[in-house]
């Protein structure tokens, strides 16, 4: 698909996507790469952005910071929060610099990640200072070393799994901003006589598209089509705190969203669908045409706007045979930011000079945002986003889910001296922001996606138990051929309480060590399973039915009954409204039911829910939610859907994980951790209290 000249294909393009009006953000998660530039930040308030960055970047912070990065950095989280890298890149003197008697100040030291500044005081003494980065790039470093420097391919490859990516472009005007993110003749491709692309001149844009594809059709070509992934292209811009829509510039202003995923997203944006690497390029070709532009003194070709683009890419995962495929929604941000500019330098006006202001104001946003992130503050509330369009659309990267990298330039021309310094400075701080980087897909979805893992894991579990306990897969019975279970006595037994340690056979006074074995490693199975959910009130262990068939072998090979695993009869409709409404007003407040069956005579048992079905339950019961319900955590609704396949109705209107129908529930039987206790000891305690049961 070409956009070569041709504005109009777009909303038709948007239409044919999401068919009409299209659709924002906050019916998917995405992930993306974001490329910021900054543009001119003028006169005073260049000074007023980089204070508080200056103010916070303390010696001791710096050296701290600095001792935190001396590892490789890398992009994919093996960990769950990511600082944000931040490389620095010097540009060579101009040809104005030389002209003009510029010296260089900045030079890279040998570890190629401090970069040194030495400044002229009076009476020829020199100050010398010292920032360390995650990289440091020298003048001659051309766009083939930083892609590779700033290992951005990794970045990438994180994209193609589902993370969010930001790479951001910052600096003094003139620094190189725009051509380290779009090359030097930006919108330009230029083919050889083979019709090759001459990649020489391109920057991280163009760079990382090939790359992608380069990626993308590997695995889509691959005849397996395990993963198939889709690309879509947006590229907007902050001009006077409004944001322009680049690929559609007779649209209006588009307005900036709160999603329910708790970022900022640009409503209605064009997002346009790219099936090859060429599609793309005609995406950042319009939009750089499009784009402020404007001449003054310090650059003739000087970005008015802080320009994002991104891309959206998409990749099916199919799990299982025959299943629906597992979205993931990654996305990659290049972020150009106008560049700080001094008025007395740049000799700005007209025009130019209101864009400066707003400029000028979003990035002392920024700044402020940046040093709250550094001081470790966090959140919408503490951290002041929504003072500008700039930092809102950024919050993703500074301080949200997504990956993050950071590119301070700066010129490193005698002249500008004091702007190079801010910078690095600015530089510094960001280093020290944390970002916690996740996978975004829909939440139905990772939970199918946990659930199979799941399930992996507890295949293997069994499979490792059974070798343990000798069971070959033949002695197994078929599920079908279990004999039922049996319901335990309907008084609780006044035996005492025994330890696995105690177990004896019937009839044997020695220990069994086989069965102590087995109840040794099933206590093991159950530790390690992860189940456990805390409450000041209650605990309770699920037992997912693969442990409950090693319970339930156990049982007939000791000939005894395990009470707690009785479940048959705990899911009559009856049953569930008698117990629940009974202990709703005691228990309730935790979207947890307890009951005591009497329908089943086993001792007691509890019944979980998640919210969703219980707020089924209450309504068939007492027609409002319970005022204090929480939701379970999901580890606990993963068990429970686990569990309850085995017992859950197919409901007519179903929620996600809920129903709203009196009639329908899931849900799972849970066994108290008292219970669980006396499930191990397969002994009910005499003279047990009743209350102790619940404790
Ligand atoms: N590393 C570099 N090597 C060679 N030339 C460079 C380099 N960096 C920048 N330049 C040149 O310097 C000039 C200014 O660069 P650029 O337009 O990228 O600055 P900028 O930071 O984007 O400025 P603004 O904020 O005003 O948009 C351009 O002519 C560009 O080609």
């Amino acid at each position: 698909m070409q956009l070569e000249n041709n504005k109009h294909v777009l909303p038709v393009l948007w239409e044919e996507q999401f068919g009409g009006t299209g659709s924002g953000p906050s019916t998917r998660a995405f992930g993306t790469l974001q490329f910021v530039t900054a543009s001119s930040a003028k006169s005073a308030y260049g000074w007023c952005f980089f204070l508080p960055l200056i103010f916070i970047c303390r010696p001791s912070a710096r050296r701290e910071m600095a001792a935190a990065f001396t590892e490789e950095p890398t992009f994919i989280p093996k960990e769950k929060e990511s600082n944000i890298k931040v490389y620095v890149r010097i540009r060579p003197l101009s040809k104005e610099e030389l002209l003009a008697g510029d010296k260089s100040t900045v030079t890279v030291l040998r570890d190629g990640k401090t970069a040194q500044v030495v400044e002229e005081g009076a009476g020829y003494k020199l100050t010398t200072r010292t920032f360390k980065f995650d990289g440091c790039l020298g003048p001659t470093a051309d766009q083939d070393q930083v892609m590779e420097r700033l290992r951005v391919s990794k970045m990438l490859d994180s994209v193609l799994e589902g993370y969010s990516s930001t790479i951001m472009a910052c600096g003094q005007t003139g620094s190189g901003k725009t051509y380290t993110m779009s090359g030097r003749d930006e919108g330009v491709h230029k083919r050889n006589s083979l019709g090759k692309m001459e990649p020489k001149e391109d920057g991280l844009i163009a760079r990382s598209v090939a790359y992608l594809f380069d990626a993308m059709d590997n695995c889509n070509s691959k005849s397996d089509q395990e993963k198939l992934y889709t690309m879509r292209a947006s590229y907007y811009e902050v001009y006077n705190e409004q944001v322009n829509d680049l690929l559609r510039l007779d649209a209006p202003p588009r307005e900036v969203k709160w999603s329910s995923t708790d970022s900022f997203y640009v409503d209605n944006l064009l997002l346009v669908d790219c099936e090859t690497v060429d599609d793309v390029f005609a995406v950042l070709d319009e939009g750089s045409k499009n784009r402020k532009v404007g001449s003054h003194e310090m650059n003739k070709d000087s970005s008015r706007s802080h320009c994002i683009m991104t891309l959206h890419v998409d990749s099916n995962l199919f799990i299982g045979e025959g299943g629906a495929p597992i979205t993931r929604y990654g996305r990659m941000s290049f972020v150009d930011l106008a560049g700080s500019e001094r008025l007395k330098k740049s000799k700005s006006s007209g025009d130019m000079l209101r864009e400066t202001g707003n400029i000028n104001r979003s990035l002392f946003t920024l700044g402020k945002v940046i040093s709250a992130l550094s001081e470790g503050k966090r959140g919408d509330g503490m951290v002041p986003y929504r003072e500008s369009l700039l930092t809102k659309l950024l919050m993703e990267s500074l301080g949200g889910n997504s990956l993050a990298l950071m590119i301070a330039c700066v010129s490193p021309a005698s002249s500008a001296l004091d702007e190079t310094l801010s910078t690095l400075h600015y530089g510094t701080c960001a280093k020290n922001i944390v970002n916690a980087p996740s996978v975004n897909m829909d939440a139905r979805d990772k939970l199918v996606l946990e659930l199979e893992m799941e399930i992996a894991r507890l295949k293997k579990e069994n499979a490792h138990l059974r070798s343990k306990l000798g069971i070959t897969n033949e002695e197994m019975p078929p599920a079908s051929s279990l004999p039922p279970p049996r319901c335990a006595s309907t008084k609780r037994s006044k035996s005492p309480r025994k330890t696995a340690n105690e177990l004896k056979t019937p009839g044997s006074t020695k220990p069994d060590s086989s069965l102590e074995t087995q109840l040794k490693g099933l206590e093991k199975l159950f530790a390690k399973d992860g189940n456990f959910y805390q409450d000041s009130s209650y605990q309770s262990v699920s037992l997912p039915r693969t442990h409950r068939s090693v319970v339930e072998g156990f049982e007939r090979q000791t000939n005894r009954s395990v009470p707690s695993l009785d479940t048959s009869g705990a899911f009559s409709d009856s049953t569930w409204s008698n117990s629940i409404s009974a202990d709703r007003g005691v228990r309730g407040e935790r979207a947890n039911c307890y009951s005591e069956e009497t329908s089943i005579n086993t001792t007691r048992i509890s019944l979980n829910s998640n919210t969703n079905g219980l707020l089924g339950m209450y309504r068939g019961i007492g027609g409002s939610k319970s005022k204090g319900t929480q939701h379970l955590s999901r580890k606990n609704r993963i068990s429970v859907d686990h569990l309850s396949s085995r017992t859950r109705k197919v409901p007519s209107t179903t929620c996600k994980y809920g129903t709203r129908d009196e009639d329908d529930f899931q849900g799972s039987i849970t066994v108290n951790e008292n219970a669980f206790h006396r499930l191990l000891s397969l002994s009910t305690p005499a003279g047990d209290r009743e209350d102790d049961f619940y404790r």
